[in-house]
């Protein structure tokens, strides 16, 4: 009998530890690194780690990379040396763009050739998923084990967390009730939870949609701005509604409510990209200068959802053609697209203009 937090456990675990600014252990087959998320990072913290010894290193995604203009000799991401003049400040300012057009010059950056990036990697996927800056501070340690072990940190070993990551967690349904709304009274929520202790996500069912047809359906992604604030940035608010509305008008639908605010970077993170929006950026120059990718969406949960709920087939609800092709690619059928054209107003043009010409998403 054991009471030791398996692999999943020990990740939900990590997370927490990065997002409070507590370091935690990668050991790999042949190396051992503790790990900082950049953003969490304290001055004591960084001290301490500099009385280790060997050099850390800032590993950033290459998308950041290009924006700093540093080599990313490692593909997808980037090990920067940290000179050892600089505080805490310096590495700040190489994860966070805030100040990128008042301090453009922080380098030239050199950015490890030799080794391996392999922990690196999976750093930058913790903090990812722990919804921080997609940037960390690593330090060589001799034996992770021992040195985790009489520090008190969570060890985590690499050849069991790196299919985890990359593998979608399982959910199950936690509980389900009746929930009259004001466009059908015929209105069921049900609450999902993955079993990697990441946020739960929900799904509406309005009437008694028929599982043998193709159920009108939407996969709406969390928006607080939009969806609670009324924010005229996007257009989520007026989708979530109108989705809701056309399910009630209809008698039948299932709308999805995934909790991957900001294309699946979080709210924080969402906030930083609309600060550089002011700036001038674009939606996804924005979501690039913060080191992510255009979408960070993990779609096999939708696809997950519907299957649970006992639906294989769709009438999608989108003007987004990646979310086709992901149900489909997770065997789910897509009947018919179903465009969903409203809350259009000044504030939102660029944006809806810049979804369409970079991520193809249909007018
Ligand atoms: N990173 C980032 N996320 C944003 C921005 N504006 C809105 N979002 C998020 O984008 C997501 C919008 O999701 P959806 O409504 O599913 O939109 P979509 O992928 O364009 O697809 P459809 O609405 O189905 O056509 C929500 O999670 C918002 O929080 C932005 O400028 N940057
Ligand atoms: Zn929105």
């Amino acid at each position: 009998m054991s009471l030791a937090p398996d692999i999943t456990e020990t990740i939900a675990r990590a997370r927490a530890d990065l997002r409070m600014g507590v370091p935690v252990v990668l050991q790999g087959p042949s190396e051992a690194m503790l790990v900082v998320a950049a953003e969490t990072l304290s001055d004591a913290r960084l001290r301490d780690l500099r009385a280790l010894p060997g050099g850390p290193v800032l590993a950033i995604t290459a998308r950041r990379a290009e924006t700093l203009k540093a080599r990313a000799y490692d593909g997808d991401l980037a090990r920067v040396h940290i000179p050892d003049d600089v505080g805490l400040g310096w590495i700040l300012s190489v994860a966070d763009p805030a100040d990128d057009l008042n301090a453009p010059m922080k380098g030239p950056l050199m950015t490890a050739r030799d080794g391996t990036a392999d922990l690196a990697r999976l750093a930058l996927q913790l903090v990812k998923s722990a919804r921080l800056l997609p940037a960390a501070v690593l330090m060589p340690v001799e034996d992770g084990e021992a040195f985790g072990g009489a520090e008190r940190l969570t060890i985590i070993q690499v050849a069991e967390a790196t299919p985890q990551l990359t593998e979608a967690s399982p959910m199950h349904s936690v509980v389900s009730a009746r929930l009259p709304l004001q466009v059908s009274e015929a209105g069921r929520l049900h609450v999902f939870r993955p079993e990697d202790g990441g946020e739960e996500h929900y799904a509406v069912e309005i009437g008694r949609p028929d599982r043998a047809k193709p159920v009108l359906a939407r996969l709406h992604s969390a928006c607080f701005t939009g969806d609670l604030m009324g924010s005229l940035k996007c257009d989520c608010g007026p989708q979530l509604r109108g989705a809701l509305a056309q399910m009630g008008a209809e008698g039948a639908g299932v709308l999805l409510y995934l909790n991957q605010e900001g294309r699946g970077i979080g709210l924080a993170n969402k906030m930083r990209a609309y600060s550089l929006q002011d700036q001038g950026f674009d939606t996804v120059e924005a979501n690039h200068r913060l080191g992510f990718e255009d979408d960070e969406r993990d779609f096999r949960i939708g696809a997950d959802i519907l299957r649970r709920l006992g639906f294989s087939s769709v009438r999608l609800m989108t003007n987004n053609p990646a979310k086709i092709d992901m149900m489909r690619a997770h065997g789910i059928d897509v009947a018919e697209r179903v465009p969903l054209h409203v809350g259009e107003n000044p504030h939102n043009e660029a944006y809806l203009a810049t979804k369409a010409a970079k991520s193809g998403h249909m007018l």
